[in-house]
């Protein structure tokens, strides 16, 4: 049905069969296996040829192939036979079908009591069988959890609102049916987290909920199962049966969520199958691109109960009236901040408004890390006026689990900083680097390539199937360093990211928060390194405040650019923070403050310091480092000084401090000569 032929990214005919996969979507979860297409420059690819042009291309991290005859220089990191290729299939098949079978395997499967109302293909209310993107094996890969997991129990809880929901305490409190507890189990789920044993029972007894929990503290389970449950116990009867109007098929999802990038909309769908797995729910996702318009639709066809979106494309697909959002339950806004800030509010009010169940007809859910007071003050306009706030730990801060790390590093000195970083970095860590702008992330990413460090990069200028791609590649460590933009920020669980470095450092503490948060997930460690200078200024005392909340050691230069500097001036400006309570009970701020004490990691150090971490410079080099732009390697570590000395700030973590400093006594502290010592240099004034 949908393998009828091709197109390579130039749009000629390929012929199937020749190990060309007849869907644009990943079947395996890896790229290599699924529906990446070469086509590469207009050559028709063949079988026996198409790896041969690939051989000798190499990502410039710019989503686009480097050829050797283009830069004159393979990279031999790169491995030949990867397949790694552009362009995309077509799906052909005629989306407007107005036939009943969905195409798509059911997961029969007796004996969890939920499979016996398996689709049989007839239109009845679309009550299907499971999606079958995923396959148990890419599905319940664990992600383990970290030494520190335990320590969540110690985290502050503050929950208020009316009678709200007795918190549980284990999975078997919450009264998920076979199913869900099996998929619970195979995910590797012991205990819930403190977000998910107050969000859960909260969410079960259909009450809204404002819920603020550290990143990767395991918010995606804490909406997903109360909502699958809550689907798989009413059955049927919870979903709307689809309309056929003007020769199109509307499907009326049960439940929304909502997601302010792709990425996460994908990862956020695959973890609704994997909760899903074995059930008769059918989850579909719609997210931005343009070659994935048509999978998508096609997709609908085998129901969507749980519709995972992110905003301007589910708007494109209601108007064009493949869903409908009348038979809406439940509504989730993931990074809620994010969704409501001012980019995103126009549009959320508007899917809100197209037909959705009025506030007190549906449940309303919002997540985030960060959630700012005058967010939720908009907030509310989505929220039942009894709706429940909870916060895990402070709002918005950060996690003891990761290791901040601040350096002075002015923008010229950048590159060779983060060089030195990555020279010493373990092999088979990922390392997720931050930069401001898509330029950027092209540039500095195609600067690695040519330091042979394997990189690729993901920003709103590709095409959303190289973002998926750069992204797996990423992920699969094949390239095991990310430049990224703010569009990798929010949400992604990639596991083995243990370095994130802010190489540009955003312009809010919030940003930052959960930039970091990309490593140091679930009881894991993590460590941040944010190259700092004066143009950061803005967010010093932000920066100040949340390192200390982690219980971390504050620089000294930080001290005095907080002392200095401008209050706040984030984005959104001021002293915005509100602490760490529901804004119905006034501003709190800070009621957490004390407790956090009792979530001191304590052991963490013990994974970062030891004099091997960054100490003994360029000896032992991670990744092929040969001639590149930067020379020998005993240049690198004479170019970062400007004949000062000190490094940074006190040796709180003997292995990072005591090792730059061995390197001529320059270090980080990379702006061509300060003062010798720390103490005496003053912060230049804004
Ligand atoms: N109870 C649990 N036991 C073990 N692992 C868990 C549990 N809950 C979640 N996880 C895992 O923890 C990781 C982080 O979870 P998740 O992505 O939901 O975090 P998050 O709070 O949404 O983070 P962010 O704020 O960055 O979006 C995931 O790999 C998830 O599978």
């Amino acid at each position: 049905m949908n393998t009828q032929y091709y197109a390579n990214q130039n749009g000629q005919q390929q012929q199937p069969g020749q190990g060309w996969s007849s869907s644009s979507y990943s079947q395996q979860g890896n790229v290599a296996s699924s529906g990446y297409y070469s086509g590469g420059f207009g050559q028709t690819s063949s079988p026996s040829n198409g790896y041969a042009i690939q051989q000798s291309m190499a990502p410039n991290g710019m989503g686009q192939m480097v050829s050797s005859q283009q830069t004159g220089y393979i990279p031999p990191y790169y491995p030949g036979q990867q397949q790694f290729q552009m362009g995309y299939s077509e799906n052909f098949e005629n989306f407007e079908d107005n036939g009943s079978s969905n195409g798509y395997n059911n997961f029969s499967d007796s004996g969890n009591g939920y499979n016996n109302k398996c689709y049989s293909g007839g239109e009845t209310n679309g009550w299907g069988g499971a999606s079958a993107e995923y396959t148990a094996d890419n599905l319940f890969h664990r992600t383990n959890s970290g030494i520190n997991f335990d320590k969540y129990e110690n985290i502050p809880v503050e929950v208020s609102g009316d009678a709200v929901p007795a918190a549980i305490e284990n999975f078997s409190e919450a009264g998920f049916g076979p199913a869900v507890m099996e998929n619970v189990t195979h995910s590797g789920y012991t205990k819930p987290t403190p977000v998910q044993k107050h969000s859960i029972p909260t969410l079960l007894a259909n009450r809204d909920l404002m819920s603020c929990a550290q990143t990767g503290s395991g918010k995606t389970a804490a909406f997903l199962l109360p909502i699958i449950q809550h689907i798989m116990a009413g059955g049927p009867e919870m979903i709307k049966t689809p309309a056929f109007t003007n020769g199109r098929r509307t499907y009326f999802p049960s439940a929304l969520v909502l997601s302010p990038t792709r990425e996460l909309a994908i990862q956020i769908h695959k973890e609704a199958s994997k909760f899903s797995y074995k059930t008769n729910l059918q989850t579909a996702i719609l997210y931005g691109g343009r070659e994935n318009y048509r999978d998508q639709v096609n997709r609908l066809r085998s129901g969507a109960h749980i519709l995972i979106a992110t905003p301007g494309r589910l708007i494109d697909i209601i108007e064009q009236g493949f869903i409908g959002l009348a038979g809406c339950r439940y509504l989730v806004l993931d990074e809620a901040d994010r969704m409501l800030d001012m980019g995103f509010e126009p549009q959320i009010r508007k899917i809100v408004g197209q037909g959705m169940p009025a506030k007190t007809a549906r449940t309303t859910a919002m997540f985030s890390a960060t959630f700012p007071k005058e967010i939720q003050l908009l907030a509310k306009d989505f929220l039942k006026e009894n709706y429940v706030f909870l916060a895990v730990g402070r709002v918005g801060s950060t996690s003891e689990n990761i290791e901040q790390r601040l350096l002075w590093v002015n923008e010229m000195e950048k590159r060779q900083n983060l060089m030195e970083i990555l020279m010493n970095e373990d092999s088979t860590n990922l390392v997720l680097v931050f930069v401001e702008t898509k330029r950027g992330a092209n540039e500095l990413a195609y600067f690695l390539n040519r330091q042979q460090i394997r990189s690729v990069s993901i920003h709103g200028d590709l095409k959303q199937i190289e973002r998926e791609r750069n992204l797996e590649m990423f992920r699969s460590g094949q390239f095991p360093i990310l430049v990224a933009t703010a569009v990798a920020a929010r949400g992604l669980d990639i596991p083995n990211v243990r370095h994130v470095i802010n190489y540009d450092l955003p312009g809010d503490s919030d940003e930052y928060v959960h930039r970091i948060g990309r490593t140091g997930r679930c009881g894991n460690l993590g460590i941040a390194t944010s190259f700092f200078n004066d143009k950061n200024r803005g967010i010093g005392r932000d920066l100040k405040n949340l390192i200390l909340e982690a219980n971390q050691e504050v620089p000294d230069w930080l001290h005095q650019v907080a002392a200095e500097g401008r209050i706040g001036g984030g984005q959104r400006g001021g002293n915005r923070r509100f602490g760490a309570t529901d804004y119905r009970r006034g501003n709190g701020g800070g009621s957490f403050a004390g407790n956090f004490n009792s979530y001191n990691a304590g052991g963490q150090s013990a994974g970062f310091g030891g004099g091997s971490g960054f100490g003994g410079a360029f000896g032992a080099t991670r990744r092929p480092f040969t001639n590149g732009g930067f020379g020998a390697q005993s240049s690198l570590s004479s170019s970062s000084n400007g004949g000062s000395g000190g490094g940074f700030g006190g040796p709180r973590r003997g292995g990072f401090n005591n090792g730059m400093s061995r390197q001529n006594g320059g270090g980080f502290y990379s702006n061509g000569g300060p003062p010798a010592t720390i103490d005496h240099w003053q912060a230049p004034r804004a």
